[in-house]
C-alpha cells in the first residue's frame, strides 16, 4: 500500500522546500501555508500545541513543524522563541547574547508533529544538531543559517544536499519516514 498524503503547514517557505527534497519519491506532500498560533513552553509542548490547532483548523491530518535554536550558555533558549529573537536583534545581536560567554554551542532542533485529526494525539519526531553561534558567514536566504557552524561550516555555506544529511531536519524527517514505513 503506498503511504498516504501528508499534508505538512507550515507559514515558511524554505522549510517547506527543505522537506519536499528530503521526502522526495518516499512520501507524497501537500502542503498549506498557515500561520498557526504558538504557545510559550517545553519545545514539545510547543509543538503538540501547534499541531493540534493545525488540526482543528484544517480538519484533517497534518503534519506541522517546530524548530529551535537552543544556546549552551543560556540554558536553552532562544529555543521555541528563536523567531522572534532573530526579527528582533538579527545575526549580530544573536552573536552578542553570548558575548560574556565562553560557551558558543548551540543545538538546532527540529519537532515534527503528525496529527490524524481533531480530537487525536499528536505523534512527535525530533532530531537535534549540535553546533556553535558564529558571526554570519554566507548566503543569508533561510533564517540563522549563516550564524549556525556545524564542523567548520555554516549551514548557509554547505550545499543543500550537506545541510540537509546532517541537519536537525533531516534527523528528524528520518525518524519520520521509519514511522511511516512501520505502519506501511
Ligand atoms: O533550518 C533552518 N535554518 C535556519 N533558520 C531556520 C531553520 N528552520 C527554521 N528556521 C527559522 C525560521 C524561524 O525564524 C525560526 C523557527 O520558527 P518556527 O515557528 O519553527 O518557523 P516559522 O514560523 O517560520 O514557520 P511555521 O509556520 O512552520 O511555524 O527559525
Ligand atoms: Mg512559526
Amino acid at each position: 500500500m503506498p503511504p498516504p498524503t501528508l499534508n505538512f503547514i507550515t507559514s515558511n517557505a524554505n522549510k517547506l522546500s527543505e522537506v519536499q527534497t528530503i521526502l522526495n519519491g518516499i512520501v507524497p506532500l501537500s502542503s498549506q501555508a498557515l500561520e498557526i498560533t504558538e504557545i510559550q513552553g517545553t519545545i514539545e509542548h510547543v509543538s503538540r500545541d501547534k499541531c493540534r490547532r493545525a488540526a482543528d483548523i484544517v480538519g484533517g491530518p497534518v503534519l506541522t513543524e517546530d524548530t529551535c535554536l537552543c544556546f549552551g550558555a543560556l540554558g536553552g533558549l532562544p529555543g521555541p522563541y528563536i523567531k522572534w529573537f532573530l526579527a528582533a536583534i538579527g545575526h549580530e545581536g544573536l552573536n552578542n547574547l553570548l558575548l560574556a560567554y565562553e560557551d558558543k554551542s548551540a543545538q538546532a532542533v527540529c519537532t515534527f508533529a503528525y496529527c490524524e485529526g481533531p480530537g487525536c494525539e499528536p505523534i512527535i519526531f525530533e532530531g537535534r544538531t549540535t553546533g556553535k553561534i558564529v558571526p554570519a558567514r554566507g548566503p543569508a536566504n533561510f533564517g540563522w543559517d549563516p550564524i549556525f557552524e556545524y564542523e567548520g561550516e555554516t549551514y548557509a555555506e554547505m550545499d543543500k544536499a550537506k545541510k540537509n544529511s546532517i541537519s536537525h531536519r533531516g534527523k528528524a524527517l528520518e525518524k519520520l519516514k521509519v514511522w511511516l514505513e512501520s505502519r506501511m
